[in-house]
């Protein structure tokens, strides 16, 4: 098992250095794996977002943008690339304190800082290649008109993040606007912002220009929704849950101010009866296992071929009950604890309310015996279920598998759309043409082939329905920050000529 670390006591990351919160409080952070305190992180109020605000507004604009939002594309480019470097050589200890503060594996905690670490990155490549792209000519049918294109960043932006990936969650959205030029305030969920914490250090270890990026970590309407709110943030990036996302786009409305929305999804991966069953089970599990169920694109939802069926849930089964739960630091594991006691109450209520409902739990439903603390809940396959039931339709966030079969193709598609969200779908079959009909019939921003989660930061990620709008990642994850100004020149001698001139005297 690994060292603990001290946890660092940081305050507010604003105008380049730490900064008390201006009420003085802190929120306690519990390790869910074994629900002691491990430490604490202060809490914004609506004073520090005014702070924050300002501090990325005079970064925005300082020497007339000369230092960031105007300057060359290159000069982003190497402080993102410093950041991916720092978080490359901290990788051990920033995964460390991520499964402290989350309960994930810690084989995970450091896949996810090599997505971090590629994402500024990327980004670096993209803040490069974007000084290319501007200038580009509109082609118009008058030749004594010119015209072209000025993409510009969108200005001072909010960042709202959620808990389950929370530093790749926060740099899916701080790399892209600080690239595109933005200047940046990320509030971090309070349930996991250590390792955003971490990256206001490394944003002081490479000199990143003060106000540029500020963080700010406290409770969501204390310090979220002032930071939704605010009259000078020009937009607002926000993943998280469906509700808060209905609550950031309503306060963003008052003033016109864009939002971007990734929000909750309930997936489906359908399953064919021509597959590899063994290969098929290890996706369904990668697909609502890995993180404990707590993905948004968690393909919670299984149809299969019912030729299958009953093989297939007896392999899942088995695979299920070899998992190894344990402690996040134990080497090996591959289920850790949840995000918090009151997200293993909730997840615990649906498993019940499910029962109640006439599904039948066929394998997990509980704490696993050899887990006294921690809020740790078994793999959960739930079968004999109907479409009607809670289970099928709402999101657990939980390691919780639903199944359905089906029989045809066409029936396969209408139970995969029969949902509100729209994020992710997946198929498994051999037959190459089918999967390409799939693909095209989902309603989601997202299809997986034959897998379930592989992510690429090249790849465009966002959801349909009410899953919420817009694009992160690839070159999307770029537009989301910048602003289109088209410049169009007159270029003829000759006057317009579309009033009569005055009569010469
Ligand atoms: N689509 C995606 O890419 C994606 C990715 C990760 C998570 N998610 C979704 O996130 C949810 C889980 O995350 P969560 O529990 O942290 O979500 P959440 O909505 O509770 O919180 C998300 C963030 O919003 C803040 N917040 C809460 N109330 C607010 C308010 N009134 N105004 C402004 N900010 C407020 C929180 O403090 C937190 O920082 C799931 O529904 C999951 O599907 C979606
Ligand atoms: C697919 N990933 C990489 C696990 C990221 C999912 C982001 C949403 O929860």
């Amino acid at each position: 098992m690994a060292a603990q670390p001290t946890i660092p006591r940081r305050c507010l990351f604003i105008g380049g250095g730490w900064r008390e919160p201006s009420l003085g409080r802190r929120l306690p952070v519990v390790n869910p794996a074994t629900e002691a305190t491990i430490g604490d992180i202060p809490a914004a109020t609506a004073e520090d977002v005014e702070i924050a605000v300002a501090a990325a507004r005079d970064a925005f604009s300082r020497d007339g943008g000369r230092h960031w939002s105007r300057a060359p594309g290159a000069v982003r480019a190497k402080f993102l690339r410093a950041i991916a470097a720092k978080i490359k050589d901290r990788k051990s200890d920033l995964a460390l304190l991520e499964t402290l503060d989350s309960g994930k594996p810690l084989d995970e905690t450091n896949a996810d800082m090599d997505d971090v670490a590629a994402c500024f990155e990327y980004y670096a490549d993209l803040a490069e290649s974007l000084d290319e792209k501007q200038r580009s000519p509109i082609s118009l049918p008058m030749e004594n008109f010119k015209s072209h294109i000025l993409k510009e960043p969108i200005g001072v932006v909010g960042l709202i993040t959620p808990w389950n990936y929370p530093l790749l969650m926060a740099t899916w959205k701080v790399a892209p606007s600080l690239a595109a030029g933005c200047t940046a305030v990320l509030k971090p969920s309070e349930l996991a912002s250590l390792t955003c914490l971490e990256l206001g250090a490394i944003c002081m270890e490479v000199a990143l220009p003060p106000g540029v990026l500020n963080i700010i970590t406290g409770l969501g309407p204390e310090a979220g929704a002032p930071l939704s709110s605010h009259p000078h943030v020009d937009k607002v990036a926000f993943t998280g849950s469906t509700e808060t996302g209905k609550r950031i786009m309503t306060a963003a409305a008052q003033m016109v101010k864009p939002v971007s929305l990734e929000l909750g999804g309930k997936s489906p991966l359908i399953v064919f009866d021509d597959v590899d069953i063994d290969k098929a089970v290890e996706w369904a599990m990668f697909g609502v296992f890995a993180n404990a169920g707590q993905v948004c694109s968690a393909t919670s939802r299984l149809l299969l071929h019912e030729k299958i069926a009953k093989q297939f849930l007896d392999r899942l089964v088995a695979w299920a009950k070899n998992i190894k739960v344990s402690d996040p630091l134990e080497e090996g594991c591959r289920l850790g604890s949840v995000v918090s006691e009151e997200q293993y109450e909730k997840i615990k209520k649906f498993i019940s309310t499910a029962r109640s409902e006439g599904a039948t739990i066929l394998c997990g439903g509980a704490r696993p015996q050899h887990l006294r603390r921690g809020f740790f809940i078994e793999p959960t396959i739930i079968t004999d279920v109907s479409t009607s039931m809670q289970i099928w339709r709402e999101e657990v966030f939980g390691p919780v598998i639903c199944v359905k079969e089906f029989r045809t193709e066409s029936e396969a598609v209408e139970l995969a759309n029969d949902t509100h969200y729209g994020l992710a779908g997946a198929v498994i079959s051999n037959d190459e043409e089918r999967c390409q009909r799939i693909s095209k019939a989902l309603h989601s921003g997202i299809v997986w082939i034959n897998c379930s989660q592989p992510t690429f930061v090249q790849a465009p990620w966002g959801g349909n329905k009410r899953s919420g709008f817009g694009r992160e990642l690839g070159e999307w994850g770029l537009d989301n920050y910048l602003t289109i100004k088209q410049v169009t020149k007159y270029c003829s001698d000759e006057p317009w000529g579309w009033y009569q001139p005055p009569s010469k005297l």
